[in-house]
């Protein structure tokens, strides 16, 4: 499906934030490793975390799915070998956290992870390494350090080193499975530490599942160490709060234009990194009033140049990239070499399509130099749903933008257009 985008005057009205995608992946995983029935309040239903969720079923959990909550009989750590292979389509945070998960399954079975084309070239050969070194039989099939993975079940423990330059996903996944290891896990993320808010993310959910844990950062850049010793997850009843990555594309949709809009479902006190769009757009000339659940943005549609290290906030470079295309002057984005490493090489395609729509890009090897400006024409989305939905908001701004194979926007925010359409009237 291709979207052709029309320029809108203006943005406003009262909307919700879908809930965030990283926090339903890790309810649904915690969920499925206690003992016990979960409630898994205002989840995510998207192609990313069903994937995630219908790995869990087939590794023993029970899901009911209802509109506003999930109800999981969790299955206390004793997984089931799934009968077929597993296929998480399109989402890294599923193959790598599910694949240490998998790891606990009674020993001498194997669980086997596949995805779609882009999943296919996700890297995974740091978190083999670590796993092996806790004695877990772990394996790219192909022996390139992507998926297919092949597990088996067995996961002993001890110490093991992970460097923390690619994927903080990695350490989610040993630090989520690690509880039902033989012995304690110690887990030491050396050099460059980059994603870090997701796994302050990871242990927030493991700890409302009632899971205890140590950690020292003070060492940091050199290491960060985490320790978990073996213990169960306890079932609870847990709210799953809203998404400012999503949220991100309404908020610079209302940078960009003439707005007045309220976002609600926001928290003033979340952990998630991308957070920090909220600075960004206040940076850039927006005028935002922040309340414990909500957020008023307010702008004249005029936005400024700026500079940002986005190390912390991968999937916000898309946007920030458009909202950098549209300010007067020239702004530049640091710190994302691993944004390459995603659904698509994004520091790359963002440049490019950037590129095509008319505006100055210089790319370098972890970050984008961005002066405007944009004046419309065809955007490849290379089927990366930050992609669509970033030259979407773009389009409401400058007009005349078809983007190609749109319909991937699912992957994590699958009423984006008609939210777009509500905002825009
Ligand atoms: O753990 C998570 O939920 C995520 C971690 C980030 O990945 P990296 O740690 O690979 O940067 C982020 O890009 C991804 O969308 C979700
Ligand atoms: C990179 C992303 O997700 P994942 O790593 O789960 O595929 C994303 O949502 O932008």
């Amino acid at each position: 499906m291709d979207l052709q985008v029309e320029k809108v005057d203006k943005v406003c009205g009262e909307i919700k934030a879908p809930a965030s995608k990283s926090y339903s992946h890790r309810a649904f995983i915690a969920a499925a490793l206690a003992e016990g029935q979960s409630i898994l309040r205002d989840p995510l239903y998207s192609e990313d975390t069903l994937a995630t969720l219908q790995a869990c079923e087939k590794l023993g959990a029970l899901f009911q799915r209802f509109p506003d909550k999930c109800i999981v009989q969790g299955t206390a750590g004793y997984i089931r070998t799934p009968e077929n292979v597993i296929d998480v389509k399109n989402s890294g945070t599923s193959v790598r956290i599910l694949s240490s998960v998998a790891a606990i399954a009674p020993r001498a079975n194997y669980t086997i992870f596949t995805g779609d084309e882009s999943l296919r070239t996700r890297p995974m050969q740091y978190l083999i390494n670590a796993l092996t070194n806790l004695g877990v039989t772990i394996v790219s099939s192909q022996n390139n350090g992507t998926p297919p993975i092949i597990v088996k079940g067995g996961f002993d423990g001890g110490k093991t080193d992970i460097k923390g330059n690619v994927s903080s996903q990695f350490i989610s996944s040993i630090l989520m499975a690690a509880p039902y290891a033989k012995r304690p896990v110690t887990l030491n993320v050396k050099g460059k530490f980059v994603s870090k808010p997701y796994v302050n993310m990871t242990l927030s959910v493991i700890s409302k599942f009632g899971i205890d844990f140590e950690y020292d950062t003070s060492n940091q850049p050199e290491y960060s160490s985490y320790y978990i010793e073996p213990q169960t997850y306890e079932c609870t009843d847990y709210t799953i709060e809203g998404d400012y990555s999503s949220a991100s594309y309404m908020i610079a949709a209302a940078a960009l234009l003439k707005s007045d809009i309220i976002i609600k479902n926001l928290y003033e006190d979340s952990m998630q990194g991308d957070k920090v769009i909220v600075d960004i757009i206040r940076r850039m000339g927006a005028e935002v009033e922040v309340s414990e659940t909500e957020i008023h943005i307010k702008s004249d549609g005029n936005l400024k140049a700026f500079d940002i290290n986005l190390a912390n906030a991968p999937d916000l470079l898309p946007t920030v990239a458009i909202l950098m295309a549209a300010a007067d002057g020239s702004s530049t984005i640091t710190g994302v070499e691993h944004a390459r490493f995603k659904e698509t090489d994004r520091v790359h395609n963002c440049a490019a399509e950037l590129a095509s729509v008319g505006v100055d890009v210089e790319e370098f090897q972890d970050g984008l130099k961005i002066s405007g400006k944009p004046t419309g024409g065809i955007v490849n989305s290379y089927l990366d749903h930050r992609m669509v939905m970033a030259f979407y908001v773009l389009g409401l701004k400058i007009g005349h933008i078809t983007i190609q194979d749109a319909a991937c926007y699912d992957v994590s925010f699958p009423n984006f257009l008609e939210v777009m359409d509500q905002i825009t009237q």
